[in-house]
């Protein structure tokens, strides 16, 4: 359906200029391939790097067997990090393409394992349902790979139009998922 704008409302990402609110961003990291917690651990450090982007929090490293994907797919470490950013959410996209090419993702076909997957889950309230771009992740609310971990490091965040991220996480299958003792990743 497409509604007319409300011009009282305004689009952070339509801004110029130099003043730009900041919004919170939930990053989720995922890998089932190669050294995953160093994968894991390099994805936060890109994450860190990021111009125009402050860590609010990082949630411990969860384990579960590959939602979809072929018959024997090896089983994902999980993380979340949270952030502050001002950046427009197009370019928080392209830098976490970049950070995923960075540590060697091979794009092959869908659900195949991965080095390392880089999903924005939420920027803000903002919402985007173009061909390549959909905010929020449009399945991240039933994912227990990712709820879990965000919950756990901000029980109060918002999925716009799927509710509270410590109510989702309630709800949610957590069959295979468990959280992997003494591991924490760190801000280097
Ligand atoms: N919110 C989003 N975060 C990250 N990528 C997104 C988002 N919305 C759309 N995309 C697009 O999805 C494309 C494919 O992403 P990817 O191959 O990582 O999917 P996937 O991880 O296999 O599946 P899923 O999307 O279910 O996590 C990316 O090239 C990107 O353009
Ligand atoms: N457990 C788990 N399963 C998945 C994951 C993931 O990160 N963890 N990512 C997928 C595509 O993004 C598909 N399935």
């Amino acid at each position: 359906m497409n509604e007319t704008p409300n011009p009282h409302i305004i689009d952070a990402d339509t801004l110029t200029g130099g003043f730009r609110p900041i919004r919170r961003v939930v990053v989720a990291l995922g890998s089932n391939l190669g050294d995953r917690v160093a994968n894991l651990q390099g994805a936060l450090n890109a994450v860190a790097d990021t111009p125009d982007v402050e860590i609010v929090g990082v949630s411990p490293v969860y384990e579960s067997s590959a939602v979809g994907g072929p018959e024997g797919s090896p089983d994902f470490l999980n993380a979340v990090v949270v952030v502050d950013s001002t950046l427009h959410a197009r370019t928080l996209l392209e830098r976490a393409l970049a950070i995923e090419d960075a540590f060697g993702r091979v794009r092959t076909e869908p659900g195949a394992p991965r080095t390392l997957d880089v999903d924005l889950v939420v920027v803000g309230d903002k919402v985007i349902e173009e061909d390549d771009f959909v905010l929020p992740h449009p399945r991240a609310h039933e994912r227990a790979f990712v709820v879990l971990p965000w919950a756990s490091v901000d029980a109060d965040g918002m999925i716009p139009g799927q509710g509270r991220v410590g109510d989702l996480a309630c709800e949610v299958d957590t069959t295979t998922i468990t959280r992997v003792d003494g591991l924490e990743l760190r801000i280097e």
